[in-house]
């Protein structure tokens, strides 16, 4: 067969990434919100958005920003350098982390069909992994989320009426088949966006609510270096984590 006879490869469906950048940061303590602190000398968020965006199947990021701060992240990423072929977009956010994805969401143009959420709060993800969430959406599945197994065993609680009372156990589950879940969380648009306008509740991440439509997610292998900062200590790794990648990488 002559290579013009061959059919034409099918468009590869266009991602775009939802950054929900909205959150505080208590848990880190006081200081600028979360996203905006630095690692390394550099905002949080942008190394998240770096993150994304070095992956070549990625066409547009849209950054949901704290409620007050569009115009901060604004010009933080034009003050920072960025992949050309990337196209950028800021919205303000909501009162929650679910409420920021919708916001991000709702600002997609149409064109996109697949849709990764990543926490500005995962800087250091690789982009491999972001590549691997992207392929098995390509290949069909409706909900992927990357995911480590677990270190700890874990026990299931009666929570205690008052802090810091002990809590009774009332499992453990089994460890082999529990995964600790990372972002960047990849999606068909249509499934995520039916998601955020059918469940209500509190959920922690958007691949839950997908489940809850009773669609399949699945599973890739996540990466150690796409952990949350949330706490202070989080943030020491962090600088360590890009400290080392600086030495390697001879800058
Ligand atoms: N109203 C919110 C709350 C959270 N997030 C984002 O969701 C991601 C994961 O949330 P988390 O790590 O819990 O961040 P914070 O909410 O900032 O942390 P904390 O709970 O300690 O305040 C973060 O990138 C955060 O900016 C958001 O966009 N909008
Ligand atoms: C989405 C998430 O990062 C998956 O592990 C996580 O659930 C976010 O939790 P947070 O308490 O909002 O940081």
């Amino acid at each position: 067969m002559s290579d013009d006879s061959r059919p034409a490869p099918a468009a590869a469906a266009r991602t775009a990434v939802v950054i929900p950048a909205a959150g505080r940061g208590v848990r880190l303590g006081p200081g600028a919100p979360k996203a905006l602190r630095s690692l390394g000398g550099t905002p949080m968020l942008i190394h998240a958005v770096r993150a994304m965006a070095a992956s070549r199947a990625v066409s547009l990021v849209v950054v949901v920003a704290p409620p007050d701060g569009a115009a901060e992240v604004k010009s933080l990423l034009d003050a920072h350098a960025l992949p050309e072929r990337t196209d950028f977009a800021v919205v303000p956010g909501g009162e929650s982390r679910q409420e920021s994805v919708r916001l991000g969401l709702e600002a997609l143009p149409p064109g996109y069909d697949i849709v990764l959420v990543h926490d500005a709060a995962r800087p250091l993800v690789p982009v491999d992994t972001v590549d691997a969430v992207i392929e098995a959406v390509r290949d069909g599945a409706p909900a992927v989320v990357p995911a480590l197994p677990l270190a700890d065993t874990v026990k299931q609680v009666e929570p205690a009426a008052v802090p810091g009372a002990p809590e009774p156990v009332v499992a453990t589950p089994e460890r082999a088949r529990l995964r600790a879940v990372q972002t960047p969380q990849g999606f068909d648009r249509a499934a995520l966006v039916r998601a955020h306008e059918t469940v209500a509740g509190d959920v922690t991440d958007d691949a839950s609510m997908v489940e809850q439509l009773g669609l399949t997610v699945v599973v890739v292998p996540g990466h150690e270096e796409a952990f949350k900062v949330t706490r202070p200590l989080d943030l020491v790794l962090a600088e360590a984590v890009l400290a080392r990648r600086r030495l390697n990488d001879g800058f």
